[in-house]
This record gives structure tokens, C-alpha cells and sequence, in this order.
């Protein structure tokens, strides 16, 4: 589905990811972990085409990304960690999810919006409320409905669970996951967390100082082999 080959990307003279090599398949969700500043958003902004690689291409089902999104239009989504600031607070939550339709031609109808809100495991009446009325997981879910409602087919999660206690944290696993198998999604799980990103994710792939340092499937973890991985292992096996 996606394949990234021989990327690079400098800001100025810093070269904040150098020379990465990754494929996620259809459906599958692949974590990148990586320690904080080792260019993960990055990525994460090249894969969305907010942002131009300085060397190499992201192709998406073979086709060079910018083309692919032309025929493909909001195929790609994001959930972001600060839920709370993805949200205008003086929007009700329909107009939350209404508003990135307004100034487009398609439209969202109440019934689409209602279906996905069941699908999130949110009741209707959020829909005439406002963020402060939510809890945290409650807003993250409607960010997740926000990000579901162009039909993506891949969604990327910046640190989207970061900001969310750890009950709150399985629940919204226990959703993606469900929603993963629903939609077949193709997830791209940016996170510094090794324990969420197993608990999601099929595949990791490590980023350390801007290398891809190494891909291992979740069950497979006991054979890292860099000194990153193993640290980051050991570091959940402690807590
Ligand atoms: N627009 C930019 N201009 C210059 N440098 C940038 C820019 N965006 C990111 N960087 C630098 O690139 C490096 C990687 O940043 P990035 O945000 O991708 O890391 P990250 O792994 O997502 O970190 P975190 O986990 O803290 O969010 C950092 O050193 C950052 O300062």
C-alpha cells in the first residue's frame, strides 16, 4: 500500500531523516517508534505531502504520492495528540465535524454522521455539545470520527494516545482496532511508547536519529538486534 524508498529530508543543512527505506501493506498497522527529535512527525507530515521529501519518493499503491492523492482526494487522515486543540471550542461537535466540508463541495449528511458516530461508541447527544462538556477520550474519539468521515484509507496517529490515561488508552485501542478490521485501514501509528505501539500495531519499525535502524513483526520483538531496541524492550519489561 505505502513504500518509501531511499527518502531523505533536510531542513537547511540538518538532515533530519536520512535515506529511509519502509513498506506497510494494506490493513496493517505499523508503528514508528523512535526517541523524541528523531524526525517521526516528519515523516508523518512527507506521508500527509504537507511537507517535500529533499531526496527520494513515498509511493502509494505504486503510484508517486502527489498523483495518488489527485485521484484519491482525503485519502489520507491524521488523529493528532492535542485532541483538545484540534477542536474549536465554540463549535458544537456537529459543526466540528461539519466544518472541514463547508468550504468544499461535498456534503456530509446528518445520517453519515450519525452512522460514524456508533461506529466510534459515542452516543448522539455529543453531537449538540461541546468540548469542554467531553472527557478526554470522548474528544479523541470525535477527533477519530473527524478523520473517518472523508472514508480514508490510511490514518496516521501522532502520538494520539499520549495525551489519554491508560484505561482511557485501551479503549480507544480496543476501537481503533475494531475500526482497523471494519474499514480495513491502513494505520500509521507515530509513537514514542513501544507498550501502545504493540498493543496496535502488527509491525514496528524503529527510528533512531533519523534511521530506519530496524522492522520487526510484534511477535518477533525478542530478536531486535539494535542497541535502541533492545533499550526501548527493556524499558517496558522494567515498568
Ligand atoms: N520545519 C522545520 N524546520 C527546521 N527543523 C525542523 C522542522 N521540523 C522539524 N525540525 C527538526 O527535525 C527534527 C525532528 O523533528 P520531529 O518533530 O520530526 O521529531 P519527532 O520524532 O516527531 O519528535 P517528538 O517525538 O518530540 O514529536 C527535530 O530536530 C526538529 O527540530
Amino acid at each position: 500500500m505505502l513504500k518509501i524508498t531511499n527518502l531523505s529530508k533536510n531542513y537547511k543543512q540538518k538532515e533530519v531523516l536520512k535515506n529511509i527505506n519502509l513498506e506497510v501493506k494494506k490493513g496493517i498497522a505499523l508503528a514508528l517508534v523512535g526517541e523524541s527529535g528523531s524526525g517521526k512527525s516528519t515523516l508523518g507530515r512527507l506521508i500527509l505531502a504537507l511537507e517535500e521529501a529533499s531526496f527520494g519518493e513515498i509511493y502509494i499503491e505504486n503510484k508517486k504520492l502527489k498523483s495518488w492523492l489527485k485521484e484519491n482526494k482525503s485519502a489520507i487522515s491524521i488523529v493528532f495528540q492535542d485532541y483538545r486543540s484540534s477542536i474549536n471550542p465554540n463549535f458544537k461537535i456537529i459543526e466540528a465535524l461539519q466544518e472541514p466540508y463547508w468550504q468544499k463541495k461535498q456534503q456530509i449528511t446528518l445520517k453519515q454522521i450519525e452512522e460514524l458516530l456508533t461506529q466510534v461508541e459515542l452516543p448522539s447527544w455529543v453531537l449538540n455539545s461541546y468540548i469542554h462538556e467531553l472527557s478526554g477520550g470522548q474528544v479523541q474519539r470525535v477527533c477519530i470520527a473527524r478523520a473517518l468521515l472523508s472514508n480514508p484509507q490510511i490514518l496516521i496517529l501522532d502520538e494520539a494516545l499520549n495525551a489519554l490515561d491508560i484505561y482511557t488508552q485501551t479503549q480507544i485501542i480496543k476501537l481503533l482496532k475494531k475500526l482497523q478490521k471494519e474499514k480495513n485501514l491502513t494505520y500509521f501509528f507515530i509513537t514514542h511508547d513501544l507498550e501502545s505501539a504493540s498493543a496496535l500495531c502488527e509491525e514496528i519499525a524503529v527510528l533512531y536519529k533519523g534511521n530506519i535502524v530496524e522492522t520487526l513483526n510484534i511477535n518477533n520483538l525478542k530478536n531486535a538486534k539494535h542497541f535502541y531496541t533492545k533499550a526501548l524492550i527493556q524499558a517496558v519489561i522494567h515498568i
